[in-house]
Order: C-alpha cells, then sequence, then structure tokens
C-alpha cells in the first residue's frame, strides 16, 4: 500500500496533554508552567542582533545567485515578487484567525490523536521541553475535510477551497525555490530523477501548519514555539502583521525577520541540508510572543515523497567532500526527530546506513 507521512506518528505517538490548555485570554500573570529560563532552553536568552535577512525579489536577474548565498550562510531569506496572489495571503490568514477565534470546545472536536498527524493541539516539539508553549496549531496534511467539518459544519467546504488553492500556489513556488538554490550549486534538472518528467516535483508531500501565539502578559518571560529546525527539505511561511519569528546563527545570535506586507519566508529544512552534504545549512528558528497583538504564522513544510531515499547528491561528493549522511527516507528523518530532536542530524551522521536507524 502507498504510504503517507501519516503513518510515521503511528509508531511514535507522541504524549502531550491537552487536558491543561489555559484559556489564553483570562490570564494577567505568566504561570510558572509558561515561564521559560535558560535552563529549559540553552539558546533562551543567547544574543542577539539587529542585521537582517537577505531580501530577495524573484524578479531580479541574479536571483539564482542570491538564493544560492541565502541558502550558504543564513539557511533562510525573505522573498518578494513571488507570484503568490495578496487575495490568497489574505484568506489564508482569515482561515486561520477563524479557526483559532473559534471555542476550544469546539476546536478540540479536531484534537490531534497521540498517534497522528492532522488536526488541532500544541506543536509535537512540546514533549522536548519541561515549560508550555505560548501558542496552539492545526495541521494540515491531505484533506482537512473532515477536520474542517468538525470545525465549521457549515462553511467547511470554502475553507477547503483555500487549502486547495494554497497549496497548488505553494508546491509551484516550492519547485522553482529548489531549482534556484541547487542551481547555484550546479546541479541540474537531469540530477534528481525523482523530479519526474517535467522537473516540477509532483510526487512531493507537504504539510500545512498554522499557528497562533496569543496575546501574552509577559512576552520576555514566554516562548511562542521553541528553538527547532524544520525536517523538511524547503519551508515557505506567511506572517501576519506582528513580529515573532527570530533566526539564528552561531556567529550572529538571534536576529529577528520582520513582516513584510506580501513576502514570505524561506527557511532551508535538515532534508536539503542533507541533499547539499551540508553545504546549506537548515536553520534554526524559534517564534517569541507580543504583549499587544496576537500573531498568527502559516508554515508549508515541503519535503520529498515519504518513502523516498534522500542523500547527499553525487555531484556534491567527490574525493574532497565524502557524504556526510547516509541515505533515508522522510518517514525515517522525522521518526529520527520524534526521538532525538535537534539532535537528529549529528545522531544520524554517526550511521552509514540508515539500517542502522531505528
Ligand atoms: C511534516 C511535518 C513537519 C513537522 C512535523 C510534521 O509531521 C507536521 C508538523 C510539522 C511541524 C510544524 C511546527 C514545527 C515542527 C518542528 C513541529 O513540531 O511540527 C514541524 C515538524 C518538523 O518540521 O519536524
Ligand atoms: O511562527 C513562526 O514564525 C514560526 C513557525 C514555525 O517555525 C513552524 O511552523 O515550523
Ligand atoms: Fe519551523
Amino acid at each position: 500500500m502507498h504510504s503517507t507521512l501519516s503513518d510515521v506518528f503511528i509508531s511514535h505517538p507522541i504524549h502531550i496533554p491537552l487536558s491543561n490548555l489555559p484559556d489564553f485570554t483570562s490570564l494577567r500573570h505568566l504561570p510558572d508552567s509558561y515561564t521559560w529560563t535558560p535552563k529549559d532552553d540553552l539558546l533562551f536568552s543567547a544574543s542577539s542582533s539587529d542585521e537582517s535577512l537577505p531580501f530577495i525579489d524573484l524578479s531580479d536577474p541574479h536571483v539564482a545567485t542570491r538564493v544560492g548565498h541565502a541558502c550558504t550562510t543564513w539557511g533562510a531569506f525573505q522573498i518578494t515578487n513571488h507570484g503568490v496572489p495578496s487575495r490568497l495571503l489574505d484568506d489564508i490568514e482569515f482561515l486561520t484567525g477563524s479557526l483559532f477565534q473559534l471555542p476550544v470546545n469546539r476546536k478540540l472536536k479536531a484534537a490531534r490523536r497521540e498517534d497522528g498527524i492532522s488536526g488541532y493541539g500544541v506543536a509535537r516539539i512540546a514533549s522536548f521541553f519541561n515549560k508550555q508553549m505560548w501558542s496552539e496549531g492545526f495541521t494540515v496534511i491531505g484533506s482537512p475535510l473532515d477536520d474542517f467539518h468538525k470545525l465549521w459544519p457549515r462553511q467547511h467546504l470554502k475553507y477547503c477551497k483555500i487549502i486547495q488553492e494554497y497549496e497548488e500556489h505553494m508546491q509551484k513556488l516550492a519547485a522553482k525555490l529548489m531549482w534556484l538554490a541547487l542551481g547555484a550549486l550546479g546541479v541540474e534538472e537531469k540530477d534528481i530523477e525523482w523530479a519526474g518528467p517535467i522537473s516540477d516535483f509532483q510526487g512531493a508531500q507537504a504539510a500545512i501548519q498554522l499557528n497562533h501565539y496569543p496575546i501574552c502578559p509577559e512576552p520576555d518571560r514566554a516562548m511562542g514555539l521553541a528553538a527547532h529546525t524544520d525536517s523538511t527539505l524547503l519551508t515557505i511561511l506567511y506572517q501576519n502583521n506582528t513580529a515573532g519569528l527570530q533566526v539564528f546563527r552561531d556567529d550572529v545570535g538571534w536576529i529577528t525577520v520582520p513582516p513584510v506586507p506580501g513576502s514570505l519566508v524561506v527557511n532551508v529544512g535538515d532534508l536539503l541540508h542533507i541533499l547539499t552534504n551540508g553545504i546549506f545549512p537548515s536553520v534554526l528558528h524559534r517564534a517569541r510572543v507580543n504583549h499587544l497583538r496576537s500573531r498568527f504564522s502559516m508554515a508549508y513544510l515541503w519535503g520529498p515523497p515519504s518513502d523516498l531515499m534522500i542523500s547527499p547528491l553525487p555531484k556534491l561528493v567527490d574525493p574532497l567532500h565524502s557524504p556526510l549522511y547516509p541515505s533515508l527516507t522522510w518517514k525515517q528523518y522525522l521518526a529520527t526527530k520524534a526521538t532525538h530532536f535537534n539532535q537528529s542530524l549529528s545522531f544520524i551522521r554517526n550511521y552509514l546506513s540508515s539500517d542502522q536507524i531505528s
């Protein structure tokens, strides 16, 4: 049977109780369980800088060089002139706002199961931390029809249509960005067979993650979404007009990625880091919260077919650059991530074959 990403968490259920979701709106002080210190996350108070992320106009004649440079130096960049209609960005933001403003008991009707992948809940990475994150999320993989019907019994089709249109645009954009980034390293369409006969990565798989960071009474002591890298090839993120996304570089510290109306943020994920044999770093990022305005973000997490073997591209391997990672599938990598979280890349680096990875 053709398997999907959903199978991963059947064997790696994550136990995160939904029963103690706070009523974010009525809290005047941060409960202890939401108060973060460097003990809870080593990078919590790491230094910050006012450097900025590369901002790239996709209609620039030197776009491939700029994308390649941003991927090599930061593993992230912001884009404009990306071709996604601003009306569609408004629609997905409207959908996200409508979803999270539903009463908790309605949202819980579409709660993600412990061994499931889609639905409402706290971020999966919550299980790696002692403190709770000031956010709620909703993951869409495959058709959202059943879940949306539970959320909006009368209006679900309208919202399903928005998701479908968003996926179509994001899939095209992800393929375009992938070729720009790899093209900068001299990788050509013939080097990636699974991109398909017209090089459009039709078999790629994706998830949409909708995030809500409510207004927080003590934002400096809270964490919206803790530091992590995405397990994807690429992630394309749209944020509403409230700042919160930060990216980290060892030699720079944390920088804030300001929301620029109509622009999108692109992150290199762990699988693209593996595919490029470490040339592109997967970017460590997190979301901080705000005491005046709530924040929404909508991430399109894009990866290969879930059972396809991914390994450093032969073109990027030679006697001076031996392969740093074994071949493994996205499913195997997600399973590794479910156990080893931010240590996953260094964990698999120590294995020559994915058979040794469980
Ligand atoms: C395909 C996926 C990537 C993701 C785990 C998931 O199965 C679906 C949700 C994704 C997400 C979004 C928020 C941050 C993140 C680390 C998480 O906890 O869930 C990512 C996961 C990932 O990239 O590993
Ligand atoms: O909210 C953000 O800006 C970050 C979201 C994110 O990192 C994710 O969904 O993977
Ligand atoms: Fe992320």
